[in-house]
């Protein structure tokens, strides 16, 4: 699949000396979804500002669609749609105005069916005259993509679309983001909520203080690193591990009723289970249930982040 955005060496140093981007490398692919996930201030914000031209970069290069960021800044800038997480102006436009003044900057023609379409798409049409600072605070939101999409770009950025929004207001977007995609627009969303990375995505990058330290595919990434979870439930609560088993990746609750064993998916999952029943029965241990679980995205990026740290104290 050919990339619609390329970024190669991207730094980016404020003027405060703080470097809050070092050395990204990353290729979005044309139509996927991609999460950039990372905590509070890991560079997320600056690195979509920079792809948006609103933000200079310190050194590296971006390409939009084959066109650079720098020498070819309109044509690149006239493919994104950026939903930012804030409203900052227009509190006096109506929703109408607004949205037709931001098809109006990219210099396209009026085309009052599309912007109709998008407002309807949006469940604003019937809002259209109303002043924007009329509006909720989710409608609000609604208009920040109606804007976005006033143009008609074929990527689509959005800095935490669902930050402090209902739940309701959550699964619209996560509806809209879908359709826009059945499209063929490419999304690159930005949260810090990995439910929405998990259910979102097809591909995520993790970045953590200014590093990619991660990019794959969503599946991969949760089967190359996630972890599972085997918890028995015994017949008899059990006073401790028996030392012979403490080897063993085990840990007993704290009732004694229930026993955990974790193991990675990647190694051999099978015969370590099978040995560890054998050795269970060995043992005299017996239960009634048995149940599995897979760690969570959320697991994933705690240990990577945790990793991370680990080997910048190093
Ligand atoms: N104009 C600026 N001058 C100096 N430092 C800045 C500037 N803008 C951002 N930073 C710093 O760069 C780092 C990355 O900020 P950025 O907004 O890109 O993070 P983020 O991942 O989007 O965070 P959040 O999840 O909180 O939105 C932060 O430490 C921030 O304080």
């Amino acid at each position: 699949m050919t990339a619609i955005i390329s970024i190669r060496n991207l730094t980016k140093t404020y003027a405060s000396g703080f470097r809050a981007l070092d050395d990204i490398d990353l290729e979005i692919r044309r139509g996927e979804i991609f999460a950039l996930l990372g905590p509070n201030g890991s560079g997320k914000t600056t690195l979509i500002s920079i792809v948006c031209g609103i933000v200079n970069a310190t050194s590296g290069s971006v390409t939009v669609d084959g066109h650079d960021i720098v020498e070819d800044f309109r044509e690149a800038r006239a493919r994104i749609g950026l939903v930012p997480q804030e409203l900052s102006t227009d509190a006096f436009e109506s929703v109408w105005a607004t949205v037709r003044f931001s098809r109006g900057l990219y210099g396209k023609s009026p085309d009052p069916a599309h912007l109709e379409k998008v407002l309807r798409d949006l469940s604003l049409w019937d809002k259209r005259d109303s002043k924007i600072m009329a509006l909720s605070g989710g409608m609000k939101r609604r208009v920040l993509i109606a804007k976005a999409l006033a143009h008609e770009p074929r990527i689509l950025f959005l800095d935490e679309p669902t930050a402090g929004v209902d739940v309701e207001l959550r699964h619209d977007m996560w509806a809209l983001v879908r359709a826009l995609r059945e499209d063929g627009v490419t999304i690159i969303l930005t949260t810090h909520y990995i439910e929405e990375a998990e259910e979102m995505a097809d591909r995520i990058g993790v970045i953590h203080q200014g590093r990619l330290v991660v990019v794959e595919d969503k599946v991969a990434l949760m089967r190359k690193l996630g972890k599972k979870q085997l918890a028995l439930t015994l017949k008899e609560p059990l006073p401790a591990i028996p030392s012979s088993l403490a080897a063993l990746p085990l840990e007993l609750s704290d009732d004694g009723t229930t026993l955990v064993y974790t193991f990675d998916v990647q190694q051999g999952e099978r015969t370590g289970i099978a040995s560890l029943l054998r050795q269970l029965a060995e043992h005299g241990i017996d239960f009634k249930d048995l149940n599995s679980s897979e760690s969570s995205l959320e697991d994933i990026f705690v240990s990577l982040v945790r990793g991370e740290r680990q080997g910048a104290a190093a």
